[in-house]
């Protein structure tokens, strides 16, 4: 295997990572699985952005630093491929693009990326202010749980954009039960001290299979079909998938399902956090749904943006990149070391884990004026240049082949929001963070929806 970087391999003398203390038999996996967000966050603020931690006898390296992430994701990415963490995710979704490293994660890439182009997103919006229009016309003055009401929404986004499908209530439900149940069981999988073979029916081996059946036989019945009918196809992401560039080879029926998966899956739950946080945002903070509104009215009167308006809607882009800084759905990132290495003057050795903590990162008093703190106009103006430090969709080769859809996802659906209604919490007591698959909110956010005259 090449190794980029061509750096020599480092002096034996440079020290260790320094070892976070404690932590007894088990090392710090009790902490890391109660809070995998804030519990390598709050080490790394106190370290300097570096520091070891251990998962029983695995020694993990986490960095906090977006120097070190650049180095990890970008500068030496050759030496930093996708490892465990990703491969785990194989287990469900096959050798997706999410789960892929080298020639095939590189030819995949290659033949989806322009379909995720940002002026190839028009039916994206679309779709999206449809469906937002949908889920209005069930809202009947009372309450709304916000988590629950992102999730029917994103799934019908990515159900319309990707199949051209329109998913209905139960099926939609029992859809987004299983993807979630699904990520679940591969989260405790990440973090478990054995991790057995998918044969072996342990509990969370039999739970992953599951939901892994559920995925494909939902999604293998939409695939068959369009095989079956390859000069009927609808312009959806499935459409431009199967026919690929027009040097792309052909991509096999299972090849093309867990492409599929990797979509349905990547595409759901971390949009649907997003927007469940940006719902929570506009009732926490009724002043931005003011400017949002004062915004857009002159730009788009009473429709709905198009992927060409987004640059005239800058306060919108900085409220969707704020919720994303201070609640960012993907909270850590793994990789895993190819050769010894010197990160941050320390040795890292081949073999270790790397997890890079967004949320650190995100969070860091160091980087960011009253990090905690939701502030938008951080990123407008002269502030804009604190994007680079900015990374809910990773860095490199790797970042999020969905990053613009996302953004115009959120955009059209939070603009949709406040053109209707004005959120009002229905409890004013704090709400927490549960670092789950996604960064969740450690209760339901419940929200009454109140009509604009
Ligand atoms: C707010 C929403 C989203 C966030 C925060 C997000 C975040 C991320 C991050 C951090 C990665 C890098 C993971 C890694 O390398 O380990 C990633 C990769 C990926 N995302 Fe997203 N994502 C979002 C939405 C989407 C959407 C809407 C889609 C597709 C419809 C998508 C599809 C993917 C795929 C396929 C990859 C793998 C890319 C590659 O390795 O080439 N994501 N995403």
């Amino acid at each position: 295997m090449t190794v980029a970087g061509s750096k020599p391999a480092p002096p034996v003398t440079l020290p260790d990572v320094p070892a976070l203390p404690g932590g007894g038999l088990l090392g710090h996996l009790r902490a890391m699985a109660a809070a995998p967000h804030s519990f390598p966050a709050a080490a790394l603020q106190a370290h300097g952005g570096i520091i070891g931690i251990r998962i029983g006898p695995r020694r993990v390296v986490a960095i906090g630093r977006p120097d070190l992430a650049r180095e990890v994701l970008v500068t030496r990415a050759d030496r930093y491929p996708r490892g465990r963490i990703n491969r785990n995710l194989g287990a469900v979704i096959g050798d997706g693009l999410l789960a892929t490293e080298g020639d095939l994660w590189r030819a995949r890439r290659r033949r989806m990326q322009p379909s995720f182009r940002a002026d190839r997103l028009g039916a994206l919006a679309a779709t999206t202010d449809a469906v937002m229009g949908d889920a209005f016309a069930t809202w009947q003055g009372g309450p709304i749980d916000a988590g629950e009401e992102a999730a029917r929404i994103a799934i019908r986004v990515i159900g319309g954009v990707l199949l051209s499908r329109r998913i209905e209530e139960g099926e939609g439900s029992a859809f987004v039960a299983a993807v979630q149940d699904c990520l679940a069981q591969l989260m405790r999988r990440n973090w478990s001290l054995i991790r057995w073979p998918l044969w072996v029916p342990v509990p969370v081996n039999r739970a992953v299979n599951a939901t892994r059946r559920t995925l494909e036989a939902f999604l293998g019945e939409e695939l068959d079909r369009r095989l079956a009918a390859p000069d009927a196809q609808p312009d959806d992401l499935l459409a431009a998938l199967i026919r690929g560039r027009p040097d792309d080879p052909p991509l096999p029926r299972q090849a093309l399902l867990n492409e599929l998966k990797t979509l349905f899956a990547a595409g759901f739950e971390t949009t649907a956090t997003a927007l469940t946080w940006l719902m929570y945002i506009l009732a926490h903070h009724p002043g931005v749904a003011d400017a949002l509104r004062d915004e857009a009215l002159p730009v788009l009167g009473d429709r709905a943006p198009m992927p060409a308006d987004l640059p005239r809607l800058p306060y919108a882009a900085a409220v969707v990149e704020e919720a994303m800084r201070l609640f960012p759905p993907v909270y850590n990132m793994g990789r895993d070391c190819a050769a010894d290495d010197d990160l941050g003057g320390f040795r890292i050795r081949a073999g270790t884990t790397v997890v890079v903590s967004i949320f650190a990162i995100h969070r860091s008093p160091d980087l960011w004026e009253a990090p905690e703190q939701f502030r938008p106009d951080r990123f407008l103006g002269a502030g804009a240049a604190a994007r680079r430090n900015l990374l809910p969709y990773a860095w490199g080769r790797h970042q999020c082949i969905g990053n613009h859809f996302a953004d115009l996802e959120l955009v059209v659906a939070l603009l949709a929001l406040v053109r209707r209604y004005r959120l009002d919490l229905v409890e004013e007591a704090p709400v927490g963070l549960r670092g789950r698959t996604t960064l969740a909110p450690d209760r339901p956010i419940l929200l009454r929806p109140v009509p604009l005259a």
